[in-house]
């Protein structure tokens, strides 16, 4: 049986990349079964996603993509998709996001690995221990971030996490953490941005009598709530609804937006360009 695999690549524009990679695919009897590309006409950069069978092993197909890279110059990634990326979850008090998370994983619907939760908190224990998942309580204070901060990346090397999911995760990560954790931190957010950042999205919005709430999923930079965007849902809201009733659609949006941001990063889909995202869809 085949393994299959992704290759990301970005690269400057020019031409005869596609004919590089799919040439050097084919002389290995790899068969492609995906691909899409995209050329930043701004930023003069290539970017490519191309998905294949092949019966070569790993290191020897990523040895033949390196010789690309003194021609074209190409920051190249290659996943087995057959490995699932181990995801630890950052959360608070609100559990909807861990919750729904949780419960794609446990029914196949989401391809990746939650191997531990944190939390500033202890109440989203018991629901995480229902799922035979550890849970780490890591209390912090304005005085006792760095430590805290260095025990959520001990959990990072203990576990060997690929991704972090801030999921309702109300603690602002210091500019080191986020540099340690740079395009492999995904974070919801919960408003349409770049509208309402902050804390309190909802009684912004309801301030501001908004007939569309939304959500946002992003990468995690130290310039709070501007990381690149991968995902955003919105639903429909009028004057009638209270900033608790926001808060309650704002739930379901937030579940949506996040759990596509994080499917679409385990199957390689996104592509960081710059501060904003190339997103290949299924
Ligand atoms: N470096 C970053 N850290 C975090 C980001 C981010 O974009 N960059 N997003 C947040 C999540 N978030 C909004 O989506 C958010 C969380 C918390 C706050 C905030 O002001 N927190 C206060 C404490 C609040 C409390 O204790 O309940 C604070 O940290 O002083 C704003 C936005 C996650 N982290």
């Amino acid at each position: 049986m085949n393994a299959e695999y992704v290759l990301t690549l970005s690269c400057p524009d020019r031409p005869g990349v596609v004919a590089a990679v799919s040439g050097l695919l084919a002389a290995r009897g790899c068969n492609i079964t995906d691909s899409q590309q995209f050329g930043d006409q701004t930023a003069k950069r290539f970017f490519m996603r191309v998905q294949f069978t092949a019966a070569l092993p790993q290191d020897e197909l990523s040895s033949a993509f390196a010789g690309l890279v003194p021609e074209f110059g190409m920051d190249f990634k290659l996943r087995d998709l057959s490995v699932k990326p181990k995801v630890l979850i950052l959360v608070s008090k609100f559990g909807h996001c861990l919750n729904d998370l949780l419960y794609r994983v446990r029914s196949g619907l989401l391809d990746i690995e939650i191997v531990a939760v944190a939390s500033n908190h202890p109440d989203l224990r018991p629901l995480t221990q229902s799922y035979g998942i550890d849970y780490h309580h890591l209390p912090v204070t304005p005085e006792t971030r760095p430590r805290q901060e260095a025990e959520i990346l001990a959990l990072v090397e203990h576990y060997q996490v690929e991704l972090v999911v801030l999921a309702r995760y109300m603690q602002v990560l210091s500019e080191d953490l986020c540099e340690k954790l740079s395009g492999r931190a995904i974070n919801i957010h919960h408003s349409f941005l770049p509208s309402f950042k902050g804390a309190k999205p909802y009684h912004q919005a309801h301030d501001r009598g908004v007939k569309l709430i939304g959500a946002t999923a992003h990468y995690v930079t130290s310039d709070l709530d501007e990381g690149p965007i991968i995902e955003q849902e919105v639903a429909r809201v009028d004057h009638s609804h209270s900033p608790a009733d926001l808060v309650a659609i704002g739930r379901d949006v937030e579940c949506v937006a996040l759990a596509r941001a994080v499917r679409w990063h385990a199957e390689q889909r996104v592509l960081l360009d710059g501060h904003k995202t190339i997103v290949f869809p299924r």
